[in-house]
């Protein structure tokens, strides 16, 4: 789906929010990992089991007021084999349910190795005569490190099966600032892949303003949202870094456009982890991620008006 839908979504349930799933073992109540256990014993199998379980009930319980879902590769990639049948199980589920799916793979590689990761997460594998999407994601983020040669091929899904892109721009992690704020002939690096970023989407527009092309900027980081901002006023923003990584809603408004669009807020361990509060061992889990999401979109939706 292309980044006009996503918008389309954010407008109907007036939340610029997206749900992290990067269930890890220790965050999935007892009586859901447990039980797998007992099925299946201590195996990657009966881990696997319980993420879907466990992504299933965040997804129903958040699907009707959360636009889309962002699954990070790597907590399933933890599980083998049987993790990518989980993530494909939760996209699956996911759209099932009316959400976006961004696959968080920040992949990049040579053009021809580029192109695979471009058919696994956004396009199809063929088989013969016969095209299969492996995972079938709306959107992934992507590493430009690597030069255009490296990003053309999630390009040419995005032009061919309207699906869009979440550039790494200006990441929310503490060491960031290492190489990204680093002066390249008079502007930071960030500003530069920016301009990269903005070079990428031009022929991807579609009807909402904004271009297939976004770019994550942390929340940690509202200073540099403010200038990504300017440099990248088609681009919508996938804002990583809110709750667990202590950011605030006050620290996210430079990311978003005066019309309150623009930006998409992340919160993973926020919301799978808010049943960890209310001492009920996890029976309540859905209702605390609820709870926690109602929570999150009310406070950036005030914080940006
Ligand atoms: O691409 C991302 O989503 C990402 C970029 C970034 O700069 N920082 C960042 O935290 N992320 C991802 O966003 C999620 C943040 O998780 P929480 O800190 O638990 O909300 C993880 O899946 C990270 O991999």
């Amino acid at each position: 789906m292309s980044i006009q839908t996503l918008v389309e979504k954010i407008k109907e349930k007036g939340n610029p929010t997206v749900a992290g799933l990067d269930a890890r073992l220790e965050y999935i109540p007892q009586h859901i990992s447990g039980r797998n256990m007992m099925l299946h014993g201590e195996t990657l199998r009966a881990a696997a089991e319980s993420v879907v379980a466990f992504n299933c009930g965040l997804i129903d319980a958040l699907c009707d007021i959360v636009p889309a879902v962002k699954p990070q590769a790597a907590y399933y990639e933890l599980l083998g084999s049987y993790g990518a049948m989980a993530l494909k199980e939760t996209i699956d589920y996911a759209h099932a349910k009316g959400m976006y799916v961004i696959g968080d793979i920040k992949r990049n590689d040579i053009g021809a190795t580029a192109t695979a990761y471009a058919e696994a997460y956004l396009g199809k594998t063929r088989v013969g005569d016969t095209e299969i999407a492996p995972y079938g994601c709306d959107s992934v983020t992507v590493n430009g490190y690597l030069g255009t040669d490296g990003v053309e091929p999630f390009l040419k899904e995005c032009r061919s099966r309207e699906k869009s892109l979440f550039m790494l721009v200006k990441t929310s992690n503490p060491s960031s600032g290492e190489l990204q704020n680093r002066d390249m002939e008079g502007k930071p690096l960030y500003a530069r892949m920016a301009e990269m970023v903005a070079k990428w989407g031009e022929g991807l527009d579609t009807p909402c303003g904004y271009n297939q092309i976004g770019a994550v900027v942390g929340a940690t980081y509202p200073e540099e949202q403010k200038i990504i901002r300017e440099l990248l006023p088609k681009s919508y923003f996938l804002v990583p870094g809110y709750g667990a990584q202590g950011a605030t809603a006050k620290d996210i408004a430079n990311a978003f456009n005066d019309d309150g669009l623009g930006a998409i807020v992340n919160s993973s361990r926020g919301i799978m982890c808010a049943w960890k509060k209310t001492g009920n061992n996890g029976e309540d889990y859905k209702e605390a991620a609820r709870a926690e999401a109602i929570r999150m979109r009310d406070d950036i939706v005030n914080a940006i008006k």
